[in-house]
């Protein structure tokens, strides 16, 4: 190859957003699972992108299929579990993939009450967050991230903001009592893939939320450390959490021209510009995974 030739980089393909409902209807009591499913493969498609030889690519329409007949075959059960599976079917069925990444959203329903009992077949699209998962295969190596994103939280007390520098662009006022906001966007990264995924992220949205609460916050910063700390002191198996919060912004509305006095009652939701603070909590000396990483919208 001579220098300046023209060579492929990195890539990957797939089907994106298969959006799958899978019912388990074995008892008159169903349940519904609701993703939506990225599968996107790795490895030796140099031709088909070079010379259009698609004799290695398997057909997106056929992974698209695959998230179908898996979800029949053997359930979903959790996002994660179903993204490794699916992975490790194309890794081991295709000697062209080595690898991939396989993503998903899930939506939670809850049963409608009628008559003060929970229907067996009628849900409401419920949930204060969707719920998301990267399952990546990299040498052979699996890789899971779990998170949620928008969980919008407020305090409508328990909150100040003062110490920071001022300069000659600096109008904010300190306060010692404010509204905090944010829609948490999250991501945690497991270093096992044999743990019952529904439960921990049960656990960990319910920490997540109860460290918000009760954290007398002092920054958004602070907050979201605590709850990085929190996460990784109660879950062994979590080796690190990212965060993206927007300061959801509520400004004191000036009441004085109306001779009225705002005792923090009345604010104006602002939705733009916002803060953006972001931060990953990690245990001191732990191995770096980058490349669990790398294809997690929005992280640095
Ligand atoms: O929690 C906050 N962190 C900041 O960095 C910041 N900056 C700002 O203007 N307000 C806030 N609030």
């Amino acid at each position: 190859m001579a220098d300046g030739d023209i060579v492929l980089g990195a890539n990957q393909y797939g089907k994106a957003e298969c959006r799958l409902v899978r019912v388990t209807r074995d008892t008159p009591v169903h349940e519904i699972e609701d993703l939506n499913v990225t599968s996107q493969l790795r490895g030796e498609f140099t031709l088909a992108h070079t010379a259009g030889d698609n004799s290695h690519v398997v057909a997106t329409d056929t992974q698209k299929n695959t998230v179908y007949a898996f979800a029949k075959e053997r359930g979903v059960g959790s996002p994660e579990e179903f993204l490794l599976a699916l992975g490790t079917h194309f890794v081991e069925s295709f000697e062209q993939v080595t690898g991939g990444r396989w993503a998903a959203e899930s939506y939670a329903w809850r049963r409608i009450t009628v008559d003060g009992r929970p229907h067996d077949h009628a849900f409401v699209r419920s949930g204060e967050s969707v719920r998301t998962a990267v399952v990546q295969l990299v040498d052979g190596q699996a890789h899971v991230v779990s998170g949620i994103t928008g969980c919008t939280l407020l305090k409508s007390t328990g909150s100040e903001f003062h110490g920071f520098p001022r300069d000659r662009y600096t109008t904010l006022a300190e306060t010692d009592d404010r509204v905090l906001a944010t829609s948490v966007t999250a991501w945690w990264r497991y270093t096992r893939t044999d743990l019952d995924f529904n439960a921990v992220h049960e656990a960990v949205t319910a920490l997540l939320l109860s460290t918000f609460a009760s954290v007398h916050s002092l920054a958004l910063q602070q907050t979201l450390f605590e709850i990085g700390r929190a996460v990784l002191t109660a879950f062994p198996d979590i080796a690190e959490m990212r965060m993206s919060c927007p300061n959801k912004h509520h400004l004191l509305v000036d009441l004085a021209p109306f001779g009225l006095e705002n005792r923090n009652e009345v604010f104006h939701a602002a939705d733009r510009p916002y803060g953006l603070i972001e931060a990953t909590v990690q245990r001191e000396g732990a191995p770096q995974v980058p490349e669990a990483w790398a294809t997690v919208p929005g992280f640095c």
